[in-house]
């Protein structure tokens, strides 16, 4: 199957369990692989066709910013599911990195795959 992606999209949010996470921004990174025939487009040339990859970047930033959560757990849910509900994707992977979360690692997270059948559309 197609795939439209985005890499390393960043958004500064409130996140975490602890008090100290409750009063400054940290920096998230997510990776989305959306699966989708792009073949509708390809034969068009017409952005109505497929998935604006510009669009789920925006709607994913204004989810983020909005309603402060503590697990990384809890946006990743939230996000396979409107991304299965409000776009044309059969599966979804998201992948949430926060790399000032753990002083000796690169980065740590959490990573889901999400099919349109794990939700009502
Ligand atoms: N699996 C998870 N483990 C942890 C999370 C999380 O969201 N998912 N969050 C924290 C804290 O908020 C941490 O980032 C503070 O350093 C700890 N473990």
């Amino acid at each position: 199957m197609d795939k439209v992606f985005i890499t390393q999209l960043h958004v500064d949010t409130i996140i975490g369990v602890y008090d100290f996470e409750k009063e400054t921004e940290q920096s998230l990174f997510f990776d989305i692989e959306m699966l989708t025939d792009i073949r509708a487009a390809a034969n068009s040339d017409d952005i109505n066709d497929t998935v604006d990859y510009a669009v789920v970047s925006e709607r994913i930033i204004k989810h983020v910013k909005a309603k402060p959560v503590e697990l990384l757990e809890t946006l990743v849910e939230q996000i396979a599911e409107f991304i299965l509900t409000e776009f044309n994707v059969t599966q979804v992977k998201v992948r949430v990195s926060k790399p000032a979360a753990v002083k000796a690692a690169v980065t740590v997270g959490v990573e889901i795959i999400r099919s349109v059948k794990d939700f009502k559309k």
